[in-house]
């Protein structure tokens, strides 16, 4: 991983690098089937995401928080409300995004380099520049020395670090990212979550990340989104202001015990914890 990452570097520079997005969503709300069958699962939610930002959705199992994700997608329509990127109303999937989700869904029969090569195959990009980015993803991410193994012959962590160069290799305007560390290990999980940072640091894509893990939300996030459930809402934002790169020991700042402590309150008083 490069250490000394800065806006400059050549995977934010060039003709065809693309900014972050913004995501608007006003009034946004999430039926999921009809009649008899409806289940209202979300809103109504608004959300603000300027270009750049690094947003994290934090809430009880079930609060609708893959359901936001997938309606900033263009997967899921709202049912009321609407959802914008980069001012433009939502109809259909986007295609302007990578999308990590805690299962890595590699290709058992395609090396690493060529499970993110598909995305060059699939979206008909030029090859060889296809190919330099995914070399430089590779080596930010610490893979140079794993492109030509198969999934089976890399750990967790670094399947997730193959699904994360996968999402942006073709140079995405923002990053959706489902729980993509909740299956690894709390050190292998410190460790990518700074490597994501960096990352983030370099290229100032917009992401919107789904965690349970308050650590992670508050060490990662420029904004905390805590959501309630039945129907899932946006209940409380916490800006953190906490310098960057943050540190793998996140207890060295004092005002993170005071921003951990402040969404453990709100679950609290949700009845998320009992305790
Ligand atoms: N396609 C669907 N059809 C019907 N109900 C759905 C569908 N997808 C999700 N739901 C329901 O909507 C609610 C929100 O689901 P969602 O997966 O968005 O929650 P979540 O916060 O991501 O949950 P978790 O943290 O457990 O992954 C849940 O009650 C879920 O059962």
């Amino acid at each position: 991983m490069t250490e000394n990452a800065s806006p400059n570097s050549a995977l934010s520079s060039g003709q065809t690098s693309h900014a972050g997005a913004s995501i608007v969503a006003t009034n946004m709300t999430k039926v999921y089937g009809s009649g008899d069958a409806a289940f209202h699962a979300l809103g109504p939610i608004d959300l603000d995401i300027k270009p750049g930002e690094f947003v994290s959705l934090i809430g009880p199992s079930g609060c609708g928080k893959s359901t936001t994700l997938l309606m900033a997608s263009g997967l899921e329509p709202c049912t009321t409300g609407t959802i914008k990127v980069d001012g433009k109303a939502l109809t259909k999937p986007l295609s302007e995004v990578g999308i990590v989700f805690q299962d890595h869904l590699l290709l058992d029969f395609r090396t690493a380099m060529n499970n993110v090569m598909l995305q060059q195959e699939i979206r008909g990009l030029d090859k060889a520049q296809t190919r330099a980015r995914a070399d430089m993803l590779f080596d930010r991410l610490g893979l140079s020395h794993a492109k030509d193994r198969y999934p089976r012959q890399l750990s967790g962590g670094m399947r997730q670090r193959v699904s994360i160069a996968r999402a942006l290799v073709h140079d995405p305007s923002m990053l959706l990212m489902d729980e993509p560390f909740g299956a690894l290990d709390a050190i292998t999980r410190t460790q990518i979550r700074h490597d994501l940072e960096m990352l983030w640091l370099e290229t100032r894509k917009t992401v919107l990340f789904i965690t349970h893990s308050i650590e992670e939300a508050v060490g990662l996030s420029d904004r905390v989104l805590v959501m309630s459930n039945n129907p899932g809402r946006i209940v409380e934002e916490i800006k953190i202001d906490l310098p960057r790169p943050r540190p793998a020991h996140l207890g060295e700042y004092p005002e993170f015990s005071a921003y951990a402590e402040r969404i453990y309150k709100i679950f609290a008083k949700l009845g998320v914890y009992k305790f």
